[in-house]
């Protein structure tokens, strides 16, 4: 088959982004369309987190302020707070999911759920709501039981089947697939279940984040025949597998320890779980795609495929993204333009290193 040097692809969008708060926000909110999205399906993992329908309507209005153009769609933070009535209050509001986050598995995930039944009646309005459940899917570390960051997902899965089983027609992804496991776990439920996958679980193993915080995410990147699962389900064009990002931007200082923290202090440094693609997205996606012979299958991936699991047509109005083979090269750094001056140790609480910093695309977006 020939290579193409140009493609189009009609509305990308975004199923799974994390837009943070201030003084982050501003800088991240315009690079969802300088990656070639128009929607965006926004995380509530704030500090603190969007567990109530006006916390996540007033997120919304905030970022609509910032760019009127992406239609950004909001979700809830799973939490005791919520209730059956919040439920229907949120659908009435256009709050589009409910997104759980088990205790301590990732960011601000303090206040994450350690049992799901006692969230039933919760879901079952949701399925009465038609909204959605993204579900990370990782169980916490225990060790006893030989759950490590390595077997989270796996171990998730039984929680997967019986939520489906209970709430046939509740609509739930499966968030950031890493394994073959989730994979074919997936495949095997019924149209309800979906799932999405990241451009970098594409790409990362194990061995590209051990050592290596930039590329340091959860669930973690794991092993070469997990990867080749991912890889294979796009190719395939599985209609219920798509992207959401993950992009999950954090600032330098939080990812690596910096030259000035010195000692104990350095030593009891974590870093921070989280890839930022936002800003590169859609080339990336092209790049990653071609790499495995999965190009044919972008606008399902990138677009079809999300839209039609959510419900959420392309509108008329939005357009199609062109792109144009070319080696580019991705930058080292995102700051805030008001930021630029300070100096290196200011700078680090805001600098943000992209996936791939410094490497080449194979594809650019044409404006
Ligand atoms: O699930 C998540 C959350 C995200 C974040 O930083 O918010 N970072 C991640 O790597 N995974």
């Amino acid at each position: 088959m020939s290579s193409p040097s140009d493609l189009t692809v009609p509305s990308p969008a975004d199923f799974h982004v994390h837009l943070r708060q201030a003084p982050l926000t501003s800088l991240l909110v315009p690079h969802v369309r300088e990656g070639g999205f128009d929607l965006a399906y926004v995380m509530p993992n704030l500090t603190p987190p969007l567990t109530l329908p006006s916390h996540t309507v007033a997120y919304l209005q905030h970022l609509r302020s910032l760019d009127p153009r992406t239609h950004f769609l909001g979700t809830l933070y799973l939490s005791p707070a919520l209730t059956p009535r919040l439920i229907e209050e949120a659908a009435q509001a256009g709050i589009v999911g409910v997104k759980s986050y088990p205790r301590g598995v990732t960011t601000n995930s303090d206040g994450g759920i350690e049992n799901y039944e006692v969230y039933y009646e919760v879901f079952e309005e949701m399925e009465k709501q038609n909204m959605i459940l993204n579900l990370h899917g990782e169980v916490p570390s225990d060790h006893a039981n030989n759950i490590s960051v390595l077997t989270a997902e796996a171990a998730f899965l039984s929680h997967l089947r019986k939520l489906h089983a209970r709430f046939p027609k509740l609509r739930m992804v499966l968030e950031h697939a890493t394994t073959r496991a989730a994979v074919e776990c997936v495949k095997s439920l019924g149209e309800t279940v979906g799932c999405t996958i990241t451009p970098h679980h594409l790409d990362l193993v194990v061995d590209d984040w051990a050592g290596k915080p930039v590329n340091f995410c959860k669930p973690v990147a794991k092993h070469p025949d997990d990867r080749q699962a991912l890889r294979d389900i796009i190719k395939a064009g599985h209609p219920r597998f798509f992207l959401g990002s993950d992009s999950a931007p954090h600032p330098m200082h939080s990812k690596l320890p910096s030259a000035s923290t010195h000692g104990a202090s350095a030593l009891q440094h974590s870093c921070a779980a989280g890839i930022y693609t936002s800003p590169i997205l859609l080339p990336l996606c092209a790049t990653l795609l071609e790499s495995f012979g999965a190009l044919h299958r972008l606008n399902g991936y990138v677009s079809e495929f999300g839209r039609a699991f959510y419900g959420f047509a392309a509108e008329p109005q939005s357009g199609s993204v062109k792109l144009r083979r070319t080696r580019c090269k991705i930058r080292d750094s995102f700051a805030p333009k008001a930021q630029e001056g300070l100096d290196s140790a200011h700078k680090d609480k805001v600098e943000i290193v992209p996936f791939w910093a410094g490497r080449h695309l194979e594809w650019e977006i044409v404006r």
